[in-house]
């Protein structure tokens, strides 16, 4: 039952009460109550998905930025790396969370990025043989919607197809494509080809996968959480915000937090709950370390600054911040059939949309790009010299090249006139680390979020790397006469300065945040939850969302989220089993 007022609570304690319906939310909620022995309460900040249009329409995810009210509009601080810009750093805020408002990318990462995460906790659970089951879980791949033959596009062995969630390739040609792919076959070395990238090597260039079916997104929400709405045993509480965990005494000398207060408004009564078994905490890799610091779980010293009493010291909290660094770079091409019109021409615009509402197809059913590139760099001495390979190993990228046949940015509106391209760069196996801080005990005060983007060297060599790949690729046969030159500053980037101050002054977020929770092994102070996700130094708590991951997958994170949900879902109802 969905409630949008904590008064209309049929009850105060519940088994499991869930922080935060976002992505990882909703798919332990989902599952757990797949048992009518349990009973769960989700606790989510913002307001509901259902009907909002603009969440549905796949095209539509990077407009959909402009209507704040389904966000945290979160900035970061002066990034030091970005010569001292700030930049806007949202999070979803809705029911499915970030996988209502994203790009719908769907990526799962690369066989070595989970072989590291079972290396560095310890636990195989983590491994990609042992993850694997649970991607094929969580996953319903479906016919695009223009029903083209696939063949060649897709490897179906690697892909689920009962699971509550939809994906899909793309089901709109776009004019760009086909060039993309010769040069595939003219340049294989430069750029090789990858049937999937979702299927353990992520190296080369595929076609992309979204988190949509028949022609609309699919989310935590839409997949895991409306269709299970009716359970007797699960309550889903909207537009309530969590305000700390409270202990509720101890077990042999460890607290227990199985008490969570909650308030619809910053001035507002505080409303308590409880969970018999466990408080599952989701809030995403911003609004978890902040929630945990104002129940005083962090660093001693920085809680004691604020008056938090410390209950756990625990230094890891907040740290460790990854997150993909994002340069949209765009070329002038010699075409009439960019998708740049759709923002130049309301009537074009307004067919597309009829289209979608009628028929669910046309460039409206698709996201903003239909085909990604993930690339290892060369072991070149200049790039990594003295830092080593920041990569997790040979099935992981150092680059991303993300294609769109439009001009993409998210600095500067699109020009008036002309056709252009875009090949979005990222650095994706980061050595940057940024942090989440509290600004005030106030849970209703904005975290501090520092990105650190570029603060590491080796990262501004391998963005100028993934540059220089890009231009590389647009001069092979296939973009002969066709792509004419570089947009804006791009344009006079010429020496290896340059371009890094085209860098530094172009980077935004790829919305990538991560790992500011992580999960270690005990020897490992600055891990805060253990490999099964509990949190260390406390009994009833367990943290389920993209905090938990020592480092960023090499991907877009929605599809590793949905994986690790599934195992989290799946060792809460082992521990709990009757
Ligand atoms: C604009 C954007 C574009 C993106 N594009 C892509 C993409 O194309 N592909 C991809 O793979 N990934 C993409 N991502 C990233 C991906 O969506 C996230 O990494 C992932 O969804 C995070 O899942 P999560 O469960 O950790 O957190 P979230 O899904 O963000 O869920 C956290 C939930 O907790 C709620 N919450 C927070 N604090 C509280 C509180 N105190 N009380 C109650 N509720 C609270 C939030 O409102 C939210 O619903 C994008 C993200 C954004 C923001």
């Amino acid at each position: 039952v969905l409630y949008t007022d904590s008064s209309q609570l049929p009850k105060s304690e519940y088994d499991f009460v869930v922080v935060g319906a976002g992505t990882a939310g909703n798919v332990v909620a989902s599952r757990l109550s797949e048992n009518p022995a349990f009973s769960i309460l989700v606790i989510e900040a913002g307001g509901d998905n259902a009907g909002i249009e603009e969440l549905e329409i796949p095209f539509n995810a990077p407009a959909a930025l402009g209507n704040a009210s389904l966000f945290w509009n979160y900035t970061t601080t002066p990034q030091i790396g970005l010569n001292g810009r700030t930049l806007a750093y949202q999070r979803g805020r809705v029911l499915g969370g970030s996988s209502s408002v994203n790009f719908l990318v769907f990526t799962r990462g690369s066989r070595d990025d989970f072989d590291r995460y079972a290396n560095v906790t310890g636990d195989d659970g983590w491994s990609w043989n042992s993850m694997f089951p649970f991607m094929l879980k969580a996953e319903n791949f479906v016919a695009p919607v223009d029903h083209h033959n696939t063949s060649g596009q897709f490897n179906a062995s690697a892909h689920g197809y009962r699971g509550p969630l939809l994906t899909t390739l793309p089901g709109f040609p776009s004019a760009i494509d086909p060039r993309f792919i010769a040069t595939t076959e003219t340049n294989s070395s430069l750029l090789p080809f990858n049937l999937d990238a979702n299927a353990g090597d992520t190296i080369g260039l595929s076609w992309m996968q979204s988190t949509a079916g028949h022609g609309v997104r699919s989310s935590s929400a839409t997949a895991y959480l409306q269709p299970v709405l009716h359970r007797p045993n699960l309550d889903v509480l909207i537009n309530a915000q969590v305000t700390r965990l409270l202990s509720t005494g101890d077990e042999n000398g460890i607290p227990v937090l199985r008490k969570v207060e909650l308030s619809q408004t910053s001035s507002g009564p505080r409303t308590i709950v409880r969970a018999k078994k466990e408080v599952i905490l989701s809030a995403g890799p911003v609004n978890t370390p902040q929630l945990l610091l104002l129940s005083g779980i962090g660093d001693r010293g920085n809680l004691s600054a604020l008056s938090i009493p410390t209950i756990v010291h625990s230094p890891g909290v907040g740290r460790n911040l990854q997150d993909h660094p994002l340069v949209a770079n765009q070329w002038f091409v010699n075409a009439n059939n960019t998708l740049d019109d759709i923002s130049r021409n309301a009537t074009l615009a307004n067919e597309l949309l009829e289209q979608w509402r009628a028929t669910k197809t046309g460039q409206y059913a698709d996201g903003p790009a239909n085909q990604i590139a993930w690339l290892r760099l060369p072991p070149d001495p200049a790039v990594f010299g003295g830092f080593g390979d920041p990569s997790a190993g040979p099935t992981s990228s150092h680059i991303e090249l993300l294609l769109g046949n439009s001009f993409a940015s998210f600095l500067e509106p699109p020009p008036p006139n002309g056709s252009y391209i875009s090949v979005s760069t990222n650095v994706v196996s980061p050595s940057s680390r940024g942090s989440i801080t509290l600004s005030s005990a106030d849970p209703f005060d904005f975290p501090v979020i520092d990105a650190g983007f570029l603060t590491h060297p080796l990262d501004i060599k391998i963005m100028a790397q993934a540059i220089r790949t890009a231009m590389a690729i647009l001069s092979t046969p296939s973009f002969q006469g066709f792509v004419l030159a570089p947009h804006g500053a791009l344009a006079n980037a010429t020496t290896t300065s340059e371009l890094e101050a085209y860098i530094r002054n172009s980077v935004t977020t790829f919305w990538h945040v991560c790992c500011t929770a992580k999960m270690g092994t005990s020897e490992d102070a600055t891990a805060v939850v253990d490999s099964e996700l509990n949190l260390k130094g406390v009994h009833g708590v367990r943290v389920v969302d993209f905090s938990v991951l020592p480092f960023l997958p090499a991907a877009h994170p929605q599809a590793a989220v949905y994986a690790l949900a599934e195992r989290a879902a799946h060792l809460i109802q082992s521990r709990w089993a009757a």
